[in-house]
């Protein structure tokens, strides 16, 4: 098997070496389909709730852009609650269909998923090395994420005395990983790199270690092993039950973007992209009462909001939008990041950094502190005005003001993946935002406030007079507190996403218990029946 073209561009410096990602997301060029398809060939048992086998595969490849074949392995009766049943398929029928799809097809790439049995590991390796592929990707499904067990402990010693050594890449979870080593303990980040260099003794290419039930992990890392160094894939772990499939769609991702050409690497962070995108996609979908949802592969053709991997901005993101005051916190005697952490623990879902008179070298360190606890909760951060602090933290984007930097000049700093945001006053102001390529706005003040002085206020009709033509979410800002919130609730704008406070939160002791207040005002107001249908119209 010619693995020398796939061979992984190994970066310099050891474990603590974070690879950004964004720099790899699967390539979005529409794929013309015409002579040589990249094609991969999965090898894995049919789920029959869709979520995960061959389905997750076939539907993986195909969001990717590639050709996905399919020799199924055993028939599971299986949905969202776990398996219920296991038909294996008899090896000589497995055979049967490994000599139909590779004498017949130029398969670059097999990706490996439930082998039931031992016999059906030998009829595959037997047929691999009769029919030679460009790469072999394996994932050594043991037992399902439901924890129902789709592979016996008599494969093990075929998994890694056959399989492994003629695989460029095995991508084990932590629980797989821990069976495959006889039961080495994995509780940390540094377990799993020495279990990622074990396992690499048995053979493969390389070993990606998922991280994805790892215990009390803030974020979703996984480890990769390419026989020199450990890399630490590091995402955002999206709240979601919706993880049904996430290890085979991740291992047929690999197994697409390597059939595409990819470098090793490159196509690890392209895949990992990829679920982290459709998992933050799908948080919402509701299929199976089971507590283990599956997630939407498609999510690109049916999501309008482009949002390539790297910006965490959904318009959902603006319902409770939280913004910095450093005047309020030095009278309450508290930190920025103290301030911020106390917030989203209220249920803020997304935070600004508007600091009006603060050094530079303070401002960036307030800023950093503010992001981690922003990325471990998985919350958008944007700093107000200053881009030069929002680029040298790489925070989540920024949100300027009429006189501030031109946005046209922000997106070019920024480039596509960050959030910006624009205060607007008026229809006029909300469609250049739009025409500048801004992905909200922010309209006000409403009501009369202290915390910005000498700002004319635009009342509640000059809110509406924006967003029933505004062309991009938005969010009301000034003066708004738990008293008065319903009212912009209850004007039913479908642009009008949610609400900015400043002293509503941070000019009071317990930040979170009005944080808490102020949501729970937010989510029981109902729109009236007549705004309802006026919006729908
Ligand atoms: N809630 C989550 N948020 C983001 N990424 C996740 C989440 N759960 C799993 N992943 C990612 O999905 C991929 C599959 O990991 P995992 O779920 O551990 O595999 P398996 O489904 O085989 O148990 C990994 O890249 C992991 O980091
Ligand atoms: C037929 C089949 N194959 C694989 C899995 C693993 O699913 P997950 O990726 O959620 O661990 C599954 N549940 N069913
Ligand atoms: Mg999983």
């Amino acid at each position: 098997m010619a693995k020398e073209a796939l061979k992984p561009q190994a970066i310099a410096g050891d474990f603590s070496k974070i690879v950004d990602k964004e720099a790899m997301r699967p390539s979005n060029d529409a794929i013309k389909w015409s002579g040589k398809v990249p094609h991969v060939l999965t090898v894995a048992g049919s789920d029959s709730g869709a979520g995960a086998g061959i389905q997750a595969d076939i539907k993986a490849s195909g969001a990717l852009g590639v050709y996905c074949s399919s020799v199924i392995t055993a028939v599971t009766a299986q949905n969202t609650v776990g398996v219920q049943g296991i038909h294996p398929v008899p090896e000589e029928f497995v055979a049967e269909q490994l000599k139909s799809v590779l004498s017949d097809m130029q398969v670059d790439v097999v990706k490996t998923g439930m082998l039931p049995s031992t016999g059906v590991i030998k009829v595959l390796c037997h047929k691999l090395k009769q029919f030679p592929i460009r790469a072999l990707v394996v994932d050594p499904v043991l037992v399902a994420t439901s924890g129902d067990v789709l592979s016996g402990p008599s494969t093990l010693d075929a998994f890694r005395e056959e399989l492994f050594p003629m695989a460029d890449i095995v991508t084990p979870n932590v629980r797989e990983a821990s069976v495959l080593l006889g039961g080495f303990d994995i509780k940390t980040i540094t377990d799993m790199c020495s279990a990622a260099k074990s396992l690499y003794s048995l053979g493969p290419r390389n070993v990606l270690v998922k991280g994805g039930d790892l215990p009390e992990s803030s974020d979703a890392v996984d480890i990769f092993f390419d026989g020199e160094h450990c890399h630490e894939l590091r995402g955002v772990r999206v709240r979601t039950h919706n993880t049904h499939g996430t290890g085979c769609t991740l291992a047929s991702c690999i197994a697409a973007e390597l059939a595409k050409g990819s470098p090793m690497l490159g196509a690890i962070q392209a895949a990992k992209c990829f679920v982290e995108e459709a998992l933050e996609q799908s948080k919402d979908l509701a299929i199976g009462n089971g507590p283990q949802g599956p997630f939407d592969h498609f999510f690109k053709l049916r999501n309008h909001y482009a949002r390539p991997c790297g910006t965490r901005f959904k318009p959902r993101d603006l319902f409770l939008y939280a913004v910095t005051d450093s005047g309020m916190n030095k009278k309450w005697g508290r930190s920025i990041s103290d301030a911020v952490k106390a917030a989203i623990e209220g249920g803020a879902t997304i935070i600004q950094l508007r600091e009006k008179n603060i050094e530079t070298k303070v401002f960036v360190e307030a800023a950093e502190a503010s992001l981690e606890i922003c990325r471990s909760y998985g919350v958008p951060l944007l700093i107000n005005d200053r881009v030069d602090v929002a680029l040298a933290c790489e925070t989540d984007g920024v949100h300027v003001g009429q006189s501030d930097m031109p946005v046209r000049t922000v997106r070019q700093l920024l480039g596509p993946n960050k959030i910006i945001g624009v205060s607007c006053k008026t229809p006029e102001q909300a469609h250049q935002a739009w025409l500048d390529g801004a992905n909200y706005i922010g309209c006000g003040g409403v009501f009369p406030t202290n915390t910005k002085k000498n700002n004319p206020t635009i009342g509640l009709d000059g809110l509406k007079n924006i967003f029933q033509s505004s062309l991009l979410p938005g969010v009301a800002i000034g003066g708004i507190g738990v008293e008065n919130a319903h009212m912009i609730v209850e004007m039913g704008l479908p642009n009008l996403k949610g609400v900015a406070v400043v002293s509503a939160l941070f000019d009071r002791l317990d930040i979170s218990s009005e944080t808490r207040r102020l949501l729970g005002v937010l989510e029981t107001t109902r729109i009236p029946e007549e705004k309802r249908l006026e919006a729908s119209e």
